[in-house]
């Protein structure tokens, strides 16, 4: 049986009004468990404010081992010193993402429901593809619903990592992580949690603890 452990990945919520607070949250958050990357996501944000919070925010992951991915804006993310860019299919290629960035940087590409996309992502020199929406999410308007079985069929036939996305929560990740994800990405599910972001970690670490893939 190959060892498989799936992790978290963290989406920002769509808009930080008070940069000050979240970074005090995030730093917070990521002292409560394992968490792989964090992407900034800000949509509809100036060029001046992402590069206000990547300064913000990056020796915040930096300090924590936790890759920063920015979204959408592969340019940004390499003028900014970002980890990584994640880009939808309407935003760029992995190849030029990969040709922006260079070959140190981590590339995510959305593949919705598609494992046609993502073998085009994978030999594009994506590091990762993302497919979503599993769930019901409020955080983004989606089209494209994933069925679980496409998890599974790409961890046992892909090397490049999958990551799950949409509507991910504590109830249910599980279903995720059996399916054989091997990173759950969630922002509702960290920054809306009732007890707060770092419960949120400390317990989406425990579930991914105590649930294995099914697919061996
Ligand atoms: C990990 C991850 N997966 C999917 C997406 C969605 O990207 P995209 O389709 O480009 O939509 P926006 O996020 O840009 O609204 C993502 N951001 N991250
Ligand atoms: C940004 C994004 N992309 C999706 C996709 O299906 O590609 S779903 C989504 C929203 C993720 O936020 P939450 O964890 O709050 O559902
Ligand atoms: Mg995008």
């Amino acid at each position: 049986m190959t060892d498989h452990r799936c992790r978290l990945y963290l989406i920002t919520p769509p808009q930080i009004d008070d940069l000050e607070a979240f970074a005090g949250l995030l730093e917070h958050a990521l002292g409560a468990g394992d968490v792989a990357a964090l992407q900034l996501r800000l949509k509809d944000a100036s060029d001046d404010r992402i590069r206000e919070a990547v300064d913000r925010l990056i020796p915040i992951t930096k300090a924590r081992d936790v890759a920063l991915i920015l979204n959408d804006r592969p340019d940004l993310a390499a003028a900014t010193g970002c980890d990584g860019v994640h880009v939808g299919q309407d935003d760029a290629t992995a190849a030029s993402a990969r040709r922006i960035m260079g070959p140190g940087a981590m590339i995510g590409v959305t593949c919705h429901d598609s494992r046609h996309l993502a073998m085009e992502a994978a030999e594009a020199g994506a590091d990762y593809v993302a497919f979503g929406a599993f769930f019901p999410t409020s955080t983004k308007t989606v089209v494209h619903r994933a069925d679980p079985e496409i998890l599974t069929i790409w961890q046992q036939t892909m090397e490049i990592p999958c990551v799950a996305i949409g509507g991910i929560t504590l109830e249910t990740a599980p279903a995720m992580i059996e399916a054989g994800a091997d990173f759950l990405a969630v922002s509702a599910g960290i920054w809306s949690f009732s007890e707060g972001a770092a419960a949120a970690v400390r317990e989406f670490n425990r579930v991914l603890q105590a649930t294995q893939f099914r697919g061996y």
